[in-house]
């Protein structure tokens, strides 16, 4: 069966995105890492399907490239917002694994509601009870870090320069320590400047990508919370910037682009499950 998928991208974090409301495409790890892969299938940094919903607008599935299925992804959540706005006056309930959460189309690029973070340590989780504002942990350099749960599990680490850390050797370390029972997305970040932040990310089941909208926002709630910024904050990433908002006990709010670059289709036949 020829099954349609369109190519999106956020801040040139890339997906694969399936339309599976009407017609049902069965998922599995080992389909998903296959169409992710760059070499032998379309490559993306996240495989996304969307399904019905009962109780919103529709569902997102999210896959890492390592074939792992996850609970939340920034910039998807914008592509997603994009693809179906039309469809919705502009407005996208979406479902996915970390909850419910709300995309917007505004003047300033789609704006989605992330909700609330966690910072309980078994939320994000941890595998003990710590200071989840100021882990009691080091990785080499690299120590400190604020552990948050955005529907997916960060580690923010702020540093005097992130373009100076050699993330691809100690990201995927950070990711597989025990401590993060469910690994981690490892964020690496400094202050530019008042309520800016430049950050870096070697992203869980997928490595270093472009943006990781996630990370984010977990890295400007957790500036927020260490008192280094406002409420406020312009988050660069090498793929852009992104604009997060924090009101005090309220959800969080990412507003940034979304794009659609091309669409096609394959043979499941040749992405056996
Ligand atoms: N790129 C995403 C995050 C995707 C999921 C992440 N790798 C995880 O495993 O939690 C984003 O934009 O947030």
């Amino acid at each position: 069966m020829r099954i349609p998928f369109i190519k999106m991208h956020g801040l040139g974090n890339d997906f694969v995105v399936i339309d599976a409301r009407e017609t049902a495409l069965p998922v599995s790890p080992a389909r998903a890492a296959a169409l992710a892969d760059r070499h032998t299938g379309i490559g993306c940094d996240q495989f996304i399907v969307l399904e019905p919903s009962d109780q919103a607008d529709v569902k997102m599935r999210i896959f890492n490239p390592d074939g792992s299925e996850v609970g939340a992804c920034g910039n998807a959540s914008r592509a997603v917002g994009l693809l179906l706005g039309g469809e919705r006056a502009g407005r996208t309930r979406i479902e996915t694994g970390g909850g419910l959460i709300e995309a917007q189309a505004t003047d300033a690029g789609i704006a989605v509601d992330m909700g609330a973070p966690r910072f309980d340590w078994n939320a994000i989780p941890l595998a003990y009870a710590m200071d989840t504002l100021a882990m009691p942990l080091a990785w080499e350099d690299l120590e400190n870090p604020v552990a948050v749960n955005v529907g997916n599990p960060h580690a923010v680490f702020f540093v005097p320069d992130a373009a100076a850390v050699d993330l691809a050797r100690l990201g995927p370390i950070i990711e597989h320590d025990p401590v993060f029972p469910e690994r981690v997305n490892v964020n690496v970040a400094s202050l530019v400047g008042p309520d800016h932040l430049s950050l870096r990310v070697w992203e869980r089941g997928a490595g270093l990508t472009r943006a990781c909208g996630t990370g984010a926002c977990a890295t400007a709630v957790a500036a927020m919370r260490r008192k280094l910024v406002g409420r406020s904050v312009t988050v660069d990433l090498p793929g852009g910037a992104l604009r997060i908002d924090w009101p005090e006990g309220g959800h969080i709010v990412m507003t940034g682009p979304a794009t659609t670059s091309f669409e096609g289709a394959f043979d499941d036949a040749l992405y056996p499950l």
